[in-house]
């Protein structure tokens, strides 16, 4: 059945106007004032924004880290994800050295195909080269639409490469038109800064910062900005979290180089004071890289304003405070790094960012939606409002005010790393290639109803520029 969506503010990466959608099947099929019902179904929108579906570009579900694995799986990390107005999410499929890639990307269908609520893509980590991998990729980016490649430089022995890893990782890249995605930290630092901590007697959650100095991200991200400049490739820096980091990245960008950025909420709004909580607390906000001083803060926001960074990643990685957040007790090293946040991101960014003064309403989208799906091949289909899109909408009332609590997020863990904070902004009602997944703040969807994404091939480069079709991103 047609559904019309009557009255809304729709807001697009360029536009804000009052408009109404019409929606016949799973994608828009008119957008103008005063469209006619032509029998569809009709919902009210006045006094609410109209956004595209939020696209989260870094979430881990159901992977396993640190000895025990996240709380949210495909079904509760998209259902939280939907709650949120986010209606696409890619997430990071994990390999293991020795055995072929394939394999992980099965696995990763079936953690996600009867589970998803949400459309979703995969990532693919690259944690060695031989010559096996470069016999399967051009295969997997080719046949699975998988045209993002993840290179970890940190957590050594677990899922570190090493430079020349990345290095043949950037050309293969090129070659084939993927984005190289890199977690940068250097992982050989950081491993020596935690066993002498850990030989001194300092265990605390707080050392989980201290042994991985801004400086340390700074390297990693301007050593893979180098790497990605003499390859000619294109680079795409996952959860920066400092000032180091984004001048490195707005370094590159001005000679010239495709040098993209990602941060993530908690990087904006919280500081490493959280680690210092009493009673073992600190370790509920335990990312890596971890969070920072809050003058970092500044850094981030005015990257997001000037476009320096051009999305913003929940890196949904959760892990409930008992029992799995406490397995780091008494080694600060062993609690599981990452948080919950897929839930929070969209409204935290409108919230902090729109209704702070910090970036614009257009910008809002651009962030949450828009560059992600430029970036990562799946514009114009999703990202944005325009007839023949997926009709994957978020209706927003942007003048509730609310609390952000545990007690009632829709996110499989013990705690919300941004309990009691004050919010504006709640999404109503969110659909998924036409159909409600939230209808008034309620879950109408289905596992399994989220479809997985082929995605196009980085845009702009290589011998298969032009598979991508129009899709510019911001440079
Ligand atoms: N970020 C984090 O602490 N956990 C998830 C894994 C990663 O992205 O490094
Ligand atoms: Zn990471
Ligand atoms: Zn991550």
């Amino acid at each position: 059945m047609k559904k019309l969506i009557k009255g809304g503010t729709i807001v697009t990466a360029a536009d804000v106007y009052k408009g109404d959608i019409l929606i016949e099947g799973e994608t828009i099929s008119a957008i103008g004032t005063d469209l006619e019902d032509q029998g569809a179904e009709r919902i009210d929108a006045v006094g609410l924004y109209v956004f595209p579906g939020g696209i989260d570009p870094h979430t881990h579900l159901d992977m396993p880290f640190g000895g025990t694995t996240t709380k949210d799986d495909f079904e509760t990390g998209t259902i939280a994800a939907a709650f949120g107005g986010t209606t696409t999410v890619i997430d990071f499929c994990l390999t293991s050295k020795g055995a072929p890639l394939r394999e992980a990307v099965q696995t990763w269908h079936e953690k996600a195909q009867d589970r998803a609520v949400i459309d979703y893509g995969f990532h693919l980590m690259i944690g060695e080269i031989n010559d096996e991998v470069l016999l399967e990729l051009p295969g997997i980016i080719a046949s699975e639409g998988i045209t993002s490649l993840k290179v970890f430089m940190a957590y050594k022995n677990v899922f570190q490469a090493d430079d020349s890893t990345l290095f043949r990782i950037l050309l293969t890249a090129k070659e084939h038109g993927a984005l190289v995605m890199v977690h940068a930290e250097n992982g050989d630092v950081i491993d020596y800064l935690i066993a002498k901590a850990l030989a001194d007697g300092n265990t605390d959650p707080i050392y989980h910062a201290r042994t991985r100095p801004p400086e340390l991200e700074g390297e990693a991200t301007g050593r893979a900005a180098s790497l990605a400049a003499l390859a000619d490739s294109q680079l795409y820096v996952v959860h920066v979290t400092c000032a180091e980091a984004v001048g490195q990245i707005i370094e590159a960008r001005s000679k010239g180089f495709r040098v993209f950025g990602e941060t993530c909420p908690q990087y904006l709004v919280l500081d490493e004071t959280c680690l210092e909580k009493p009673d073992f607390e600190g370790a509920k906000y335990v990312w890596s890289p971890p969070l920072r001083k809050k003058e970092h803060q500044e850094a981030l926001w005015n990257a997001l304003k000037s476009g320096q960074l051009q999305t913003v990643g929940s890196d949904q990685c959760s892990f409930d405070f008992k029992g799995q957040k406490e397995l780091g007790r008494g080694d600060f090293s062993k609690i599981p790094n990452g948080g919950p946040t897929i839930e929070d991101r969209f409204t935290l960014l409108y919230s902090e960012g729109v209704r702070k003064g910090r970036i614009s309403l257009n910008r809002f989208v651009d962030l949450i939606a828009t560059q992600s799906a430029k970036l990562f091949g799946l514009f114009p289909r999703k990202g944005t409002i325009v007839v023949g899109s997926d009709a994957d909408l978020v209706l927003f009332d942007p003048s509730v005010e609310r609390t952000i609590r545990a007690a009632g997020h829709h996110m499989a863990v013990d705690y919300n790393a941004f309990e009691g904070m004050q919010v504006t902004g709640e999404p109503v009602s969110v659909l998924s290639r036409g159909q409600f997944v939230i209808r008034d703040k309620q879950f109408v969807g289905k596992a399994g109803d989220g479809q997985y994404l082929r995605r196009q091939r980085f845009a702009g480069t290589g011998p298969h520029a032009a598979e991508s079709r129009g899709a510019t991103v911001n440079r």
